[in-house]
């Protein structure tokens, strides 16, 4: 409400549009309406509401006599009064041109943007890839906008698509309207680099030429022959005024009033250079003609504006220069005068009620008798408009050029008077660069100018979403169910107010919006060197812009009396600003030949007319705190763009040093990893050592310890020499009888045959002890420490190894060492019963050891040579072989294994089955595959 009180001039003039409307609706003539034909029910369009919904006929009907409808009842009645159907509201037409890639270095780029159908695409942020190819891995993303969406167009032109087809399907239709007398609006939209310059004008090749000079000669081709000599030019909106002689720009051919500068080098080097120049696109010619009443004459003029730092500048006025230096070094001063918006006066206008928009006073239409002569102009003011830019050496657009074509149509029978004449027009928009400015890395001046363009962009694009959201609180109040329905006139005045009046560049194109005229729009994407931000943004606008309608324009007719107003008047000064361009001029072969300083001077409403003086309400500034707010806005930007720098050094930063880090850890793992390998190893081969131990002993001790000893797998090896000295202690010694029924402990100690006896130390100690009672060996452990050892499988060697392997794992919270943790620690399959509790059961035989003789001695003990013992003599050799063979795989297994995960499980349960070799053990079953968790 703030607002509103800020703008009275404006709020009233949109209240007064909706009071006006309204009363059509309060009108007791037009107090109901029927539904019962089954169309949808709508209302007519509402210029102020900037409604539109829905879609259909609407019928109202009308009975003086009856009272007005308390809401919500529908009577019937009599007379009907047909408003414009809802068919006349159409949705602004939006289309994607997709740039070609024209990087030149060879290399085929990706476009982050894929067309799927002839209206759809699909956009995916490119840094949801990974560098390194791991496309589904979303890498960490400052955007806010989504990684893939989808958006819908009216029609999407891929990189492919050629000049003629663009312009046939965009802008033709629009051509044919103001043939027909309505009015049109196109405009292109995008960031810098995408194509709204090509898409316009056209590029430098053959057939390039862009669909303002081919809209010009579709236009000439079609009224060749029917071109009048009025007296009348267009002026404001959709007014005409009667030419004044004395005005040069009254009369075409209007391109000779024009004078280049050619007293001044520089100026005269560019524009020499500019108009000496035809591009091979401007020779181009578009056939194309459409059909149109040959009862009319016509006459046409071309006008060519800019907005450039919210001040609108003609670019169709000779570049006048004040004061300019003697020599090049001096600074030429070049003076402009910046021209004011002003209320377009009801006459202009009778299709809608109450103002209809704005025009830019003062803006000189010039008349042009041939497409030659209109491009030509519009080439003028293209070099007037990179004079005068900001980059005027630059390739950018860093204003908003508007062109707009005028035809005055009159009919041939009909007297030259004003009211014979209807006025049409066409504006085409090639827009600045909707880019932020953090990519244009502009300061001062620059950074004024990118605020202005995103201002006047960002003003455009809330205008769109107020409308948009305007039209869907009335379409909703007029929803098909009684429930959902409610009094559009309470809608409508509680609508929020379009804030066109927030820029200039909206300001000009409200009428657009708010009256009768096709609007289209076009969005061109640049998917290669252009940030993905930037454009989904554009993207964005498109799909907020396709849900907004205008009212198609309606054919218009020659006003019933036209004011008579003045052609021109006397001119004065209010104020001015100075800007300092920098403009060289290139030779061939794009070689600077020239250089020097511009001083522009814009001046603010300089040469306003007197009758643009005597209405200087428009011109009232804008209420402080909204300007405040955008300043402010600004600043945020400017704020939010220097935090999103640092986070993304940070986050870059951080990226490093994580990387260097894992990449060490991994390293460290890998060490870790290979030393394990080969402690199991070892520890395999250790094991194997011990079993074959334990075979020589259990049987055939002391009798061919030279066999063992030629082993070639362990021949010269460690446990060679300690079993060598062993035999030797024997059979120095003698085994005893007794030796059959080892004491329990020794028994222990000898055939605890775990992995970890796999030790040499260990197993050395246990060969020791295995000798007879009495003899004892230095250092060693008593028995009841070697009995613990053998029977904790935590005291063992390889489980405090596969501990400190576990605790480094899970130190480092790798993942391998996680899921090797999570996997079972040790199942013991049902056979094998796992031990919950182990007791040894002393003073026992060890029948099954004794009685297992080692086929390495089956040899020896055939020839006599060996003497078995007793209870081995009971045992068949062949069963002593199978035994072996069972102990082998046993052995076996956990080596494969070894090599390709060591586990825990492995080594435990071929632990576990030695011991059941070795020793006797009482198992208390608890159940068969019942896990048995380490920790
Ligand atoms: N469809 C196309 N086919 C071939 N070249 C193209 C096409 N579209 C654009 N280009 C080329 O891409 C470059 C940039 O295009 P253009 O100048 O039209 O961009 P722009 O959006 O107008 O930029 P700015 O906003 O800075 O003015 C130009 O060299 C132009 O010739």
């Amino acid at each position: 409400m703030l607002v509103h009180a800020a703008w009275p001039a404006f709020t009233i003039s949109i209240i007064h549009g909706i009071q006006s409307k309204a009363q059509i609706y309060n009108d007791p003539s037009i107090d109901s309406y029927d539904q019962s034909d089954g169309t949808d029910r709508n209302f007519p369009p509402c210029p102020y509401a900037y409604g539109a919904f829905g879609g259909g006929k609407v019928v109202y009907h009308s009975d003086r006599k009856a009272p007005l409808p308390v809401k919500g009842t529908i009577p019937r009645v009599a007379t009907e009064v047909v408003f414009p159907a809802e068919a006349d509201r159409e949705p602004i037409k939006a289309f994607l041109r997709i740039r070609p890639d024209i990087g030149g270095d060879g290399s085929e780029r990706t476009p982050y943007l894929e067309s799927i159908s002839d209206t759809a695409v699909r956009m995916i942020d490119p840094a949801r890839d990974d560098p390194r190819g791991h496309s589904s891995i979303p890498r960490f993303r400052l955007s806010a906008a989504p990684i893939s969406s989808i958006y819908t167009f009216t029609y999407v032109f891929p990189p492919t698509a050629q000049q003629p087809e663009f312009f046939a399907k965009t802008t033709l239709p629009l051509v044919r309207g103001l043939l027909d007398g309505e009015d049109g609006l196109l405009f292109a939209y995008g960031v810098t680099n995408s194509g709204k310059t090509y898409t316009m004008q056209g590029g430098s090749q053959e057939s390039s030429a862009g669909i303002l000079p081919r809209a010009i000669d579709v236009l000439f081709n079609s009224i060749d022959g029917l071109q009048g000599n009025s007296k009348y030019r267009p002026a404001r909106l959709n007014g005409i005024e009667l030419s004044d002689a004395s005005s040069i720009f009254s009369r075409g051919p209007s391109l000779d009033n024009f004078t280049l500068p050619t007293q001044q080098p520089v100026l005269s080097d560019v524009f020499a250079e500019h108009f000496g120049r035809t591009a091979a696109s401007e020779v181009d010619h578009d056939p194309t003609t459409l059909k149109v009443d040959r009862n009319y004459e016509y006459s046409i003029w071309v006008s060519y504006a800019e907005v450039y730092n919210e001040r609108i500048y003609d670019l169709l006025t000779n570049v006048e220069d004040e004061g300019s230096g003697p020599s090049r070094s001096q600074p030429i001063t070049l003076t402009r005068k910046a021209l004011s918006l002003k209320p377009a006066p009801p006459i202009d206008n009778l299709d809608v009620d109450g103002p209809v928009g704005k025009y830019i006073s003062g803006l000189t239409h010039v008349r042009v008798d041939s497409a030659k002569e209109a491009k030509k102009l519009v080439k003028l003011g293209q070099l007037h408009r990179r004079v005068f830019g900001t980059l005027a050496n630059s390739q950018s657009s860093r204003s908003h050029g508007i062109v707009t074509i005028k035809l005055l149509r009159k009919h041939r029978g009909e007297k030259d008077e004003p009211s014979s004449y209807v006025t049409s027009r066409l504006t085409l928009i090639d827009l600045a660069g909707s880019e932020r400015s953090k990519n244009t890395q502009t300061s001062g001046e620059r950074l004024k100018e990118a605020g202005n363009i995103n201002k006047s962009l960002m003003v455009l694009g809330q205008c769109i979403e107020v409308m948009r959201a305007n039209q869907k609180r009335i379409a909703q109040s007029l929803g098909t169910s009684e429930s959902q329905r409610s009094d559009t006139r309470d809608v409508k005045k509680s609508l929020a107010v379009v804030p066109f009046r927030h820029s200039k560049l909206t300001e000009i194109l409200m009428n657009y919006f708010t009256g009768e005229g096709r609007v289209t729009m076009i969005i061109n994407i640049n998917p290669y060197d252009t940030g993905f931000d930037e454009n989904s943004n554009v993207m964005k606008f498109a799909a907020l812009a396709r849900e907004v309608s205008t009212s198609a324009p309606t054919q218009r007719v020659p006003p019933p009396g036209r004011a008579k107003i003045p052609a021109s008047g006397s001119t004065r000064r209010i104020g001015s600003h100075h800007r300092k361009v920098v403009l060289s001029a290139s030779g061939r072969g794009g070689r600077k030949t020239s250089e020097t300083q511009l001083d522009v001077v814009e001046g603010k409403d300089v040469f306003a007319q007197d009758e643009d003086i005597e209405d200087q309400t428009d011109e009232e500034p804008l209420n402080g705190l909204v300007e405040a707010l955008f300043d402010e806005i600004e600043r945020l930007r400017l704020q939010l763009f220097d935090s999103e720098m640092r986070s993304a050094v940070i986050e870059a930063e951080t990226r490093k040093e994580v990387m260097r880090e894992m990449e060490e850890r991994i390293r460290e793992m890998e060490k870790r990893f290979a030393r394990r390998l080969m402690n199991e190893v070892e520890l395999n081969e250790t094991r194997m050592d011990a079993k074959i131990d334990m075979l020589h002993r259990s049987g055939l001790m002391g009798k061919t310890p030279s066999k063992v000893a030629h082993s070639p797998r362990k021949s010269g090896g460690r446990h060679d020499r300690v079993w060598n000295s062993e035999a030797s202690r024997m059979s120095e010694g003698g085994v005893s009888s007794e030796g059959d029924h080892v004491n329990d402990t020794t028994a222990l100690r000898s055939h605890s045959a775990s992995p970890l006896a796999g030790r040499a130390k260990t197993l050395k100690k246990d060969i020791h002890v295995a000798v007879p009672a009495g003899h004892s060996y230095p250092g060693s452990h008593t028995e009841d420490q070697t009995m613990m050892e053998a029977i904790d499988p935590t005291s063992s060697p390889l489980s405090s190894l596969e501990e400190e392997e576990s605790d480094e794992m899970e130190d480092e919270g790798s993942d391998i060492a996680k899921a090797e943790s999570d996997e079972p620690d040790e199942w013991y399959p049902a056979s094998s019963q796992p031990p919950s509790t182990m007791t040894i059961t002393r003073n026992e035989s060890l029948p099954h050891l004794q009685q297992a003789p080692s086929p390495i001695f089956e040899k020896d003990v055939k020839a006599g040579r060996a003497r078995a013992r007793p209870s081995v003599e009971k045992m068949s050799v062949s069963e002593l072989a199978d035994e072996l063979g069972g102990l082998d795989l046993a052995i076996e297994k956990p080596r494969q294994r070894a090599i390709g995960r060591p586990t825990r499980q492995s080594t435990k349960m071929s632990a576990a089955e030695e011991e059941e070799d070795s020793i006797i053990i009482v198992q208390n079953v608890k159940g068969a595959g019942q896990k048995k968790k380490k920790r």
